[in-house]
């Protein structure tokens, strides 16, 4: 049968763990600066400056459409995500500061032997 809003679609083992992996990470950003896009009139000018915009949101909806492919390519869009902030942001900020620290406990989330270990789970 057709999946639609009303019937749920099956995870697949990937998206179960990518969403895990999501949840550990945004426990990490209290304030929710990262759950939605930044938008010009929050920072202005910032869509000019910031190549690879990137967000919680925006990761979640990229693994309910399967545009994951591996638990690597969602270390690449954290770590962009967190990038972005600290590029646009000066040092002294709250957005640079929280962005650093972010990074800082997602590297440890998404550790290789982490990774490693939820890839074998997912085999
Ligand atoms: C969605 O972004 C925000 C939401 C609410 C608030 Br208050 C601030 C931001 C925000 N502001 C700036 N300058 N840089 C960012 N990098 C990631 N978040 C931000």
């Amino acid at each position: 049968r057709l999946p639609n809003s009303l019937t749920e679609k099956e995870k697949t083992p990937l998206q179960e763990a990518l969403n895990q992996l999501i949840r550990l990470l945004q426990r990490k950003d209290p304030c929710a600066f990262f759950s939605f896009p930044v938008t010009d009139l929050i920072a202005p000018g910032y869509s000019s400056i910031i190549k690879r915009p990137m967000d919680f949101s925006t990761i979640k909806d990229k693994v309910k459409k399967e545009q994951y492919r591996s638990l690597d390519e969602l270390k690449v869009d954290f770590k962009t995500m967190c990038e972005n902030a600290m590029s646009y942001n000066k040092p002294e900020t709250i957005y640079h500061k929280a962005a650093r620290k972010l990074l800082h406990s997602g590297m440890k989330i998404l550790s290789q032997e982490r990774l490693q270990s939820l890839k074998q789970s997912i085999e």
